[in-house]
């Protein structure tokens, strides 16, 4: 079969994306551990917007729980329970993705992960990430269909942006003067999860992030 290599490439200055990045064990492990989340303290449930409307993703944290527009340790949105803890193993994923995209991690200590899971109609409109008061990077990891993300500037919900196709076990990591870009996921372009990590369907998305706010909460 004809197929295009996928290459480690820098789309804006601090935005970098390595393809296949994480090997099919630890995309288990991650998968596995998303449905442990999933099940509770809190469960995964569509985010209810300010507007009265829900996100189309499905949504659980760990270590803070995010809502529009704020981090809490309880899920006061959703059931009032406390979020699950922050594992130091993900940090320790987190720090060397950071390492992966940059050539180091800069003391790197993500404390909250949000954890998306899109279904084929499932999108993300074009937001910042910018509840954290942290301008550390943000780590995007990705299992499951293909989709399209949407890399922007931090001006403008609009052009300039690139369109990137992120697949099974590609890192997105943006930092630095990208930070605060704009970005989102137009549409889902396969529903066929990745079963060889125990996904059967649909995408998972896992963002690393510092929040800034104060201790970490530790994992029981
Ligand atoms: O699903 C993605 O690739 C992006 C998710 C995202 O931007 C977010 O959770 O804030
Ligand atoms: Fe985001």
């Amino acid at each position: 079969m004809f197929s295009v290599a996928r290459e480690r490439r820098e789309v804006a200055p601090g935005a970098v994306h390595l393809p296949g990045w994480l090997a099919a064990e630890r995309r288990r492990h991650l998968v596995e551990a998303c449905r442990d989340w999933a099940r509770g303290p809190v469960p995964m449930r569509h985010t209810a917007l300010p507007g009265g409307g829900v996100m189309s993703v499905r949504t659980v944290c760990v270590g803070w729980h995010w809502q529009p527009y704020r981090y809490s340790r309880t899920a006061d949105d959703v059931n009032g329970a406390p979020v699950a803890g922050f594992p130091e193993w993900l940090a320790e994923l987190g720090r060397a993705a950071v390492t992966a995209a940059y050539g180091e991690h800069g003391g790197y200590a993500p404390d909250t992960a949000l954890v998306n899971f899109y279904d084929s109609a499932a999108r993300m409109g074009m937001h910042q990430d910018k509840e954290e008061r942290s301008g550390a990077p943000v780590v995007s990891l990705s299992i499951g269909g293909a989709c399209v993300f949407r890399f922007g500037n931090t001006e403008t919900r609009g052009r300039p942006y690139t369109d990137v196709e992120l697949l099974s076990g590609d890192l997105f990591v943006f930092g630095g003067p990208s930070r605060f870009a704009y970005h989102g996921v137009p549409r889902v372009l396969s529903g066929a999860g990745d079963p060889a990590a125990g996904l059967e369907s649909g995408r998972l998305n896992v963002t690393l992030r510092e929040t800034g706010l104060g201790g970490r909460r530790a994992a029981s």
